[in-house]
Protein backbone atom coordinates (compact mmCIF):
# COMPACT_ATOMS: atom_id res chain seq x y z
CA UNK A 1 0.00 0.00 0.00
CA UNK A 2 1.07 3.45 -0.90
CA UNK A 3 2.03 6.22 1.66
CA UNK A 4 1.59 9.99 0.73
CA UNK A 5 1.58 13.28 2.81
CA UNK A 6 0.39 16.38 1.27
CA UNK A 7 1.65 19.73 2.67
CA UNK A 8 1.08 18.35 6.23
CA UNK A 9 1.01 20.65 9.40
CA UNK A 10 1.37 20.25 12.94
CA UNK A 11 1.73 22.78 15.11
CA UNK A 12 2.12 22.61 19.09
CA UNK A 13 2.05 26.09 20.62
CA UNK A 14 4.60 28.12 18.07
CA UNK A 15 6.48 25.00 17.04
CA UNK A 16 5.99 24.28 13.68
CA UNK A 17 6.53 19.93 14.64
CA UNK A 18 5.87 19.05 11.00
CA UNK A 19 6.08 22.25 8.66
CA UNK A 20 4.64 21.22 5.16
CA UNK A 21 5.36 17.47 4.51
CA UNK A 22 4.71 16.23 1.28
CA UNK A 23 6.46 12.77 0.75
CA UNK A 24 5.42 9.78 -0.95
CA UNK A 25 6.49 6.36 -0.13
CA UNK A 26 5.63 3.12 -2.89
CA UNK A 27 4.22 -0.05 -2.11
CA UNK A 28 6.87 -2.33 -0.86
CA UNK A 29 9.36 0.54 -0.15
CA UNK A 30 11.40 0.64 3.12
CA UNK A 31 11.30 4.24 3.88
CA UNK A 32 13.85 5.44 6.05
CA UNK A 33 13.42 8.82 8.01
CA UNK A 34 16.01 9.99 9.25
CA UNK A 35 16.80 13.21 11.67
CA UNK A 36 18.64 14.42 14.57
CA UNK A 37 16.32 14.76 17.99
CA UNK A 38 13.29 16.81 17.92
CA UNK A 39 12.98 17.14 14.27
CA UNK A 40 9.47 15.73 13.83
CA UNK A 41 10.46 12.31 12.82
CA UNK A 42 7.82 10.50 15.59
CA UNK A 43 5.17 13.25 15.24
CA UNK A 44 5.44 12.42 11.37
CA UNK A 45 4.86 8.53 12.11
CA UNK A 46 1.98 9.14 14.66
CA UNK A 47 0.09 11.50 11.86
CA UNK A 48 0.34 8.55 9.31
CA UNK A 49 -1.00 5.57 12.44
CA UNK A 50 -3.48 8.14 13.11
CA UNK A 51 -2.63 8.54 16.77
CA UNK A 52 -1.93 12.32 15.94
CA UNK A 53 -4.03 14.90 13.78
CA UNK A 54 -3.23 16.88 11.80
CA UNK A 55 -3.33 20.68 11.57
CA UNK A 56 -3.59 20.90 7.45
CA UNK A 57 -2.72 18.74 4.69
CA UNK A 58 -3.98 15.20 4.07
CA UNK A 59 -2.90 11.57 4.35
CA UNK A 60 -3.30 9.03 1.54
CA UNK A 61 -2.89 5.33 1.90
CA UNK A 62 -2.97 3.66 -1.54
CA UNK A 63 -4.49 6.76 -3.30
CA UNK A 64 -7.51 6.90 -0.29
CA UNK A 65 -7.29 9.83 1.96
CA UNK A 66 -7.20 8.62 5.20
CA UNK A 67 -6.74 11.66 7.40
CA UNK A 68 -10.02 12.11 9.19
CA UNK A 69 -9.79 7.59 9.45
CA UNK A 70 -8.98 6.55 13.22
CA UNK A 71 -6.02 4.02 13.51
CA UNK A 72 -7.83 1.18 13.80
CA UNK A 73 -9.23 1.64 10.42
CA UNK A 74 -6.42 2.29 8.51
CA UNK A 75 -4.29 -1.12 8.20
CA UNK A 76 -1.26 0.26 9.85
CA UNK A 77 0.69 -1.25 12.45
CA UNK A 78 3.56 0.54 15.15
CA UNK A 79 6.58 -0.77 16.34
CA UNK A 80 7.57 1.91 19.60
CA UNK A 81 10.52 2.40 20.13
CA UNK A 82 10.17 0.91 24.14
CA UNK A 83 7.96 -2.30 22.39
CA UNK A 84 4.92 -1.40 24.13
CA UNK A 85 4.05 -4.82 25.44
CA UNK A 86 1.73 -5.37 28.22
CA UNK A 87 3.92 -6.26 31.10
CA UNK A 88 0.78 -8.41 32.62
CA UNK A 89 0.38 -10.16 29.78
CA UNK A 90 2.37 -13.33 28.46
CA UNK A 91 4.31 -13.04 25.38
CA UNK A 92 1.17 -15.21 23.41
CA UNK A 93 -1.40 -12.74 25.10
CA UNK A 94 0.38 -9.76 23.68
CA UNK A 95 0.76 -11.30 20.12
CA UNK A 96 -2.37 -12.07 19.83
CA UNK A 97 -3.97 -8.99 20.86
CA UNK A 98 -4.55 -7.39 17.30
CA UNK A 99 -6.84 -10.46 16.32
CA UNK A 100 -8.19 -11.79 19.37
CA UNK A 101 -11.93 -10.57 18.41
CA UNK A 102 -11.30 -10.71 14.88
CA UNK A 103 -10.25 -13.79 13.54
CA UNK A 104 -11.31 -17.56 14.54
CA UNK A 105 -8.82 -19.45 16.93
CA UNK A 106 -7.99 -21.64 14.37
CA UNK A 107 -5.92 -19.06 12.13
CA UNK A 108 -4.92 -17.10 15.12
CA UNK A 109 -3.30 -20.39 15.84
CA UNK A 110 -2.05 -21.03 13.04
CA UNK A 111 -0.58 -17.12 12.56
CA UNK A 112 1.41 -17.59 16.06
CA UNK A 113 2.90 -20.46 15.19
CA UNK A 114 4.71 -19.18 11.97
CA UNK A 115 5.36 -16.15 13.47
CA UNK A 116 6.93 -17.51 16.33
CA UNK A 117 8.88 -20.09 15.30
CA UNK A 118 10.21 -16.96 11.87
CA UNK A 119 10.96 -14.58 14.47
CA UNK A 120 12.12 -17.36 17.11
CA UNK A 121 10.51 -17.05 19.80
CA UNK A 122 8.33 -20.02 19.97
CA UNK A 123 10.03 -20.83 23.90
CA UNK A 124 9.40 -17.64 24.71
CA UNK A 125 5.57 -17.61 24.29
CA UNK A 126 4.23 -18.56 27.89
CA UNK A 127 6.90 -15.89 29.53
CA UNK A 128 6.26 -12.26 30.67
CA UNK A 129 7.94 -9.15 28.70
CA UNK A 130 10.11 -8.46 32.03
CA UNK A 131 11.70 -12.54 31.48
CA UNK A 132 12.90 -11.63 28.17
CA UNK A 133 15.67 -9.97 26.40
CA UNK A 134 15.89 -6.79 24.46
CA UNK A 135 15.90 -8.25 21.97
CA UNK A 136 13.74 -11.13 22.57
CA UNK A 137 11.56 -8.19 23.48
CA UNK A 138 11.64 -6.77 20.20
CA UNK A 139 11.11 -9.92 18.40
CA UNK A 140 8.08 -10.54 20.41
CA UNK A 141 6.89 -6.76 19.59
CA UNK A 142 7.64 -7.85 15.57
CA UNK A 143 5.28 -10.33 15.75
CA UNK A 144 2.52 -8.62 17.22
CA UNK A 145 2.62 -6.23 14.92
CA UNK A 146 2.77 -8.78 11.97
CA UNK A 147 0.13 -10.48 13.23
CA UNK A 148 -2.16 -8.43 11.68
CA UNK A 149 -0.99 -8.81 8.39
CA UNK A 150 -0.46 -5.08 7.90
CA UNK A 151 -0.13 -3.16 4.77
CA UNK A 152 1.50 -0.27 6.17
CA UNK A 153 4.87 -1.14 8.60
CA UNK A 154 5.52 2.12 11.03
CA UNK A 155 8.68 1.77 13.34
CA UNK A 156 10.06 4.32 15.70
CA UNK A 157 13.73 3.12 16.56
CA UNK A 158 12.80 -0.31 17.07
CA UNK A 159 16.72 -0.89 17.76
CA UNK A 160 17.53 1.49 20.16
CA UNK A 161 17.30 -0.86 23.07
CA UNK A 162 19.53 -3.17 21.59
CA UNK A 163 23.36 -3.45 22.08
CA UNK A 164 25.61 -3.18 19.28
CA UNK A 165 25.75 -7.01 18.20
CA UNK A 166 21.75 -7.58 18.49
CA UNK A 167 21.12 -4.59 16.11
CA UNK A 168 23.55 -6.29 13.26
CA UNK A 169 20.98 -9.56 13.12
CA UNK A 170 17.72 -7.27 14.00
CA UNK A 171 18.42 -5.16 11.43
CA UNK A 172 18.90 -8.22 8.92
CA UNK A 173 15.87 -9.64 10.65
CA UNK A 174 13.53 -6.71 10.00
CA UNK A 175 14.73 -6.24 5.96
CA UNK A 176 14.28 -10.17 5.94
CA UNK A 177 10.47 -9.75 7.53
CA UNK A 178 9.93 -6.85 5.56
CA UNK A 179 11.02 -8.38 2.05
CA UNK A 180 9.16 -11.53 2.98
CA UNK A 181 5.63 -9.76 3.21
CA UNK A 182 6.47 -6.90 0.70
CA UNK A 183 5.01 -4.31 3.59
CA UNK A 184 5.46 -0.80 3.23
CA UNK A 185 7.34 0.31 5.67
CA UNK A 186 8.44 3.45 7.09
CA UNK A 187 11.51 3.47 9.25
CA UNK A 188 12.37 6.49 11.83
CA UNK A 189 15.82 6.60 13.46
CA UNK A 190 18.66 8.93 14.14
CA UNK A 191 21.30 6.23 13.39
CA UNK A 192 23.32 7.18 10.15
CA UNK A 193 24.20 3.48 9.53
CA UNK A 194 20.69 1.96 10.80
CA UNK A 195 19.23 4.52 7.79
CA UNK A 196 22.29 3.37 5.32
CA UNK A 197 21.57 -0.06 5.88
CA UNK A 198 18.18 -0.50 5.77
CA UNK A 199 16.57 2.16 3.51
CA UNK A 200 15.13 2.06 -0.11
CA UNK A 201 15.18 5.44 0.03
CA UNK A 202 15.92 8.33 2.77
CA UNK A 203 14.40 11.26 3.81
CA UNK A 204 16.44 13.83 6.04
CA UNK A 205 14.39 16.10 8.13
CA UNK A 206 15.56 18.90 10.56
CA UNK A 207 13.03 21.53 12.06
CA UNK A 208 9.99 19.88 11.11
CA UNK A 209 10.86 19.96 7.51
CA UNK A 210 11.83 17.33 4.67
CA UNK A 211 15.59 18.67 3.98
CA UNK A 212 16.93 16.11 1.28
CA UNK A 213 15.05 12.38 -0.13
CA UNK A 214 16.99 10.04 -2.01
CA UNK A 215 18.79 6.22 -2.03
CA UNK A 216 21.36 6.38 0.61
CA UNK A 217 23.62 6.13 -2.10
CA UNK A 218 22.69 9.27 -3.57
CA UNK A 219 22.01 10.86 -0.23
CA UNK A 220 25.51 9.97 0.79
CA UNK A 221 27.49 10.80 -2.26
CA UNK A 222 24.87 14.02 -3.49
CA UNK A 223 24.40 16.08 -0.12
CA UNK A 224 22.26 19.32 -1.58
CA UNK A 225 22.98 21.08 2.01
CA UNK A 226 25.52 21.42 4.89
CA UNK A 227 22.80 20.16 7.20
CA UNK A 228 22.88 16.98 5.23
CA UNK A 229 26.85 16.64 4.46
CA UNK A 230 27.20 17.12 8.20
CA UNK A 231 24.85 14.77 9.50
CA UNK A 232 24.48 11.96 7.06
CA UNK A 233 27.57 9.30 7.17
CA UNK A 234 29.54 7.41 9.75
CA UNK A 235 31.14 9.49 10.84
CA UNK A 236 29.84 12.64 8.87
CA UNK A 237 31.24 14.73 6.56
CA UNK A 238 33.89 17.51 7.84
CA UNK A 239 32.67 21.26 7.72
CA UNK A 240 35.51 23.72 6.80
CA UNK A 241 36.01 27.14 5.57
CA UNK A 242 36.06 26.93 1.15
CA UNK A 243 38.49 29.88 1.52
CA UNK A 244 41.49 26.83 2.03
CA UNK A 245 40.90 25.89 -1.47
CA UNK A 246 39.89 29.24 -2.78
CA UNK A 247 35.97 28.96 -2.54
CA UNK A 248 34.03 30.88 -1.04
CA UNK A 249 31.15 29.52 1.83
CA UNK A 250 31.41 26.17 3.52
CA UNK A 251 32.72 22.84 1.86
CA UNK A 252 32.32 19.48 3.06
CA UNK A 253 35.21 16.78 3.44
CA UNK A 254 34.31 12.70 3.79
CA UNK A 255 37.50 10.74 5.71
CA UNK A 256 37.66 8.84 2.74
CA UNK A 257 37.90 11.58 0.85
CA UNK A 258 41.73 12.75 2.48
CA UNK A 259 44.61 11.54 1.33
CA UNK A 260 48.16 11.35 3.59
CA UNK A 261 50.99 10.98 2.67
CA UNK A 262 51.72 14.01 0.00
CA UNK A 263 49.53 16.98 -1.06
CA UNK A 264 49.89 20.73 -0.44
CA UNK A 265 48.04 20.87 2.70
CA UNK A 266 50.14 20.38 5.94
CA UNK A 267 48.52 19.47 9.27
CA UNK A 268 49.07 17.72 12.86
CA UNK A 269 47.46 14.48 13.81
CA UNK A 270 45.55 15.47 17.43
CA UNK A 271 43.66 12.05 17.53
CA UNK A 272 43.52 8.32 16.62
CA UNK A 273 40.93 5.83 16.50
CA UNK A 274 41.22 2.27 15.93
CA UNK A 275 38.61 1.13 13.27
CA UNK A 276 39.47 -2.66 12.82
CA UNK A 277 40.21 -2.27 9.27
CA UNK A 278 41.69 1.36 9.46
CA UNK A 279 42.06 4.59 11.44
CA UNK A 280 40.09 7.36 12.06
CA UNK A 281 42.48 10.12 12.60
CA UNK A 282 41.98 14.24 13.41
CA UNK A 283 44.00 16.23 11.16
CA UNK A 284 44.17 19.99 12.83
CA UNK A 285 45.16 22.90 10.26
CA UNK A 286 44.48 26.28 9.57
CA UNK A 287 41.85 26.70 12.21
CA UNK A 288 40.06 23.52 11.12
CA UNK A 289 39.73 20.18 12.33
CA UNK A 290 39.02 17.53 9.91
CA UNK A 291 38.49 13.23 10.18
CA UNK A 292 40.73 11.52 7.75
CA UNK A 293 40.77 7.73 7.28
CA UNK A 294 44.24 6.04 7.05
CA UNK A 295 45.57 2.86 7.10
CA UNK A 296 48.13 2.47 9.51
CA UNK A 297 48.31 4.14 13.07
CA UNK A 298 50.05 7.65 13.01
CA UNK A 299 51.22 9.61 16.19
CA UNK A 300 49.16 12.23 17.83
CA UNK A 301 51.30 15.27 17.19
CA UNK A 302 53.00 14.15 13.65
CA UNK A 303 52.95 16.50 10.95
CA UNK A 304 51.53 15.58 7.99
CA UNK A 305 50.81 16.10 4.41
CA UNK A 306 47.21 15.73 2.95
CA UNK A 307 44.97 16.58 0.34
CA UNK A 308 41.73 16.33 -1.05
CA UNK A 309 40.52 14.07 -3.57
CA UNK A 310 37.27 15.05 -3.62
CA UNK A 311 35.06 17.89 -1.68
CA UNK A 312 31.44 18.59 -1.59
CA UNK A 313 29.71 22.17 -1.78
CA UNK A 314 30.39 25.13 -1.39
CA UNK A 315 26.98 26.40 0.07
CA UNK A 316 26.46 29.28 1.35
CA UNK A 317 24.90 29.25 5.08
N1 LIG B 1 2.54 16.46 22.57
C1 LIG B 1 3.42 17.43 22.34
N2 LIG B 1 3.25 18.68 22.87
C2 LIG B 1 4.12 19.68 22.61
N3 LIG B 1 5.24 19.54 21.85
C3 LIG B 1 5.46 18.33 21.31
C4 LIG B 1 4.58 17.21 21.52
N4 LIG B 1 5.08 16.15 20.86
C5 LIG B 1 6.22 16.55 20.26
N5 LIG B 1 6.46 17.87 20.52
C6 LIG B 1 7.57 18.67 20.01
O1 LIG B 1 7.60 18.56 18.59
C7 LIG B 1 8.95 18.44 18.11
C8 LIG B 1 9.09 17.16 17.31
O2 LIG B 1 8.98 16.06 18.20
P1 LIG B 1 9.19 14.55 17.71
O3 LIG B 1 8.97 13.67 18.89
O4 LIG B 1 8.34 14.31 16.52
O5 LIG B 1 10.73 14.56 17.29
P2 LIG B 1 11.69 13.34 16.95
O6 LIG B 1 12.42 13.75 15.72
O7 LIG B 1 10.91 12.08 16.90
O8 LIG B 1 12.68 13.35 18.19
P3 LIG B 1 13.39 12.11 18.96
O9 LIG B 1 14.41 11.54 17.99
O10 LIG B 1 14.04 12.79 20.13
O11 LIG B 1 12.33 11.12 19.34
C9 LIG B 1 9.85 18.49 19.34
O12 LIG B 1 10.34 19.81 19.47
C10 LIG B 1 8.92 18.14 20.48
O13 LIG B 1 9.34 18.76 21.68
Amino acid sequence: MSVELRSVTKQYDKLKALDQINLKIEKGEFFVILGPSGSGKTTLLRAVAGLERVDSGNILLEGRDVTEVPPHKREVAMVFQNYALYPHKTVLENIVMPVENQLDKREILRRVEELSSRLKIDALLGRYPSELSGGQQQRAALARALIKRPRVFLMDEPLSNLDAIQRISARKLIREVQRENNVTTLYVTHDQIEAMALADRVAVMNNGKIIQVGTPEEVYSNAESEFVASFFGNPPTSIIDGKIVGLEGKIGVRPEDVEIGDGDLKGQITDVEFWGDRYLVYVYFADEEIRAFHHKRLKIGQEIRFKFKKISGPWNS
